[in-house]
């Protein structure tokens, strides 16, 4: 399985107090913006580094550097741009694809709204965020129309995963890496990841159903 679970203490933290019932807007905000820079850390270890000789303080030195590795970050609307200020924080320099997607709430599955990819997209790494992984129809469609589009390196930050998205999102696309800071338990009857966080977007974006 292609899921890793991020244990670090800080990690684990703010995942407990975004699990917190009356957490307010603010702080669920404040929280998935820590929470997804510490992923991201995560998400990022394999960058390709290069050796460069550069002017040091004692003369020239030999350093290690990214090796300019093309990215492009793929928020999923609405809940996905939460998430976006602290994944960015790491890599600056990224460009930003977006997809729509929103999820019937009686049929679960992701109707697509929106989409537009950067260019060049064979030559990226593909960071897909979104706080959550419930049945996985909205990342497997997200990872579709990446590869769609020419993507073959893509990788998924999400904040809380349930089984039943992981082993769809694995059967699907195997190749794909899933970056998380919990496995969860399961999903209840409404397609609700138990104990999960509860509704990502409403509690971003301040809306009531
Ligand atoms: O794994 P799935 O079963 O597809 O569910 C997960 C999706 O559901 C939520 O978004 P939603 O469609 O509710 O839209 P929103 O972000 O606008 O709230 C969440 O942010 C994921 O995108
Ligand atoms: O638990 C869930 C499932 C889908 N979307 C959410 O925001 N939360
Ligand atoms: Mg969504």
């Amino acid at each position: 399985m292609q899921i890793t679970v991020v244990k670090h203490p800080l990690v684990q933290h703010k995942l407990a107090l975004l699990r917190a019932e009356n957490v307010s807007t603010n702080k669920f905000r404040l929280l998935t913006e820590e929470l997804a820079r510490l992923l991201a850390y995560e998400a990022t270890r394999d960058l390709p580094l290069e050796t460069t000789m550069i002017a040091g303080w004692c003369g020239p030195v030999e350093v290690q550097q990214v090796k300019g590795k093309k990215l492009t970050v793929v928020p999923i609307l609405r809940a996905g741009i939460g998430m976006l200020n602290g994944v960015l924080d790491l890599v600056p320099s990224a460009k930003i694809s977006v997809v729509g997607l929103a999820r019937n709430e009686e049929t679960l599955q992701p109707e697509p709204y929106f989409e537009k990819f950067v260019g060049n997209l064979e030559d990226r790494l593909a960071l897909i965020i979104d706080p959550m992984l419930a049945t996985g129809g909205s990342l497997v469609a997200t990872i579709d129309m990446l590869k769609r589009n020419g993507c073959k390196d893509i990788k998924a930050i999400v904040m809380v995963a349930a089984p039943e998205g992981v082993k769809l999102v694995n059967d699907a696309h195997p190749d794909v890496e899933i970056v998380t800071a919990s496995l969860d338990s399961h999903l209840n009857e409404q397609g609700y990841i138990i104990p999960g966080l509860g509704d990502a977007g409403d509690k971003i974006f301040g809306t009531t159903k």
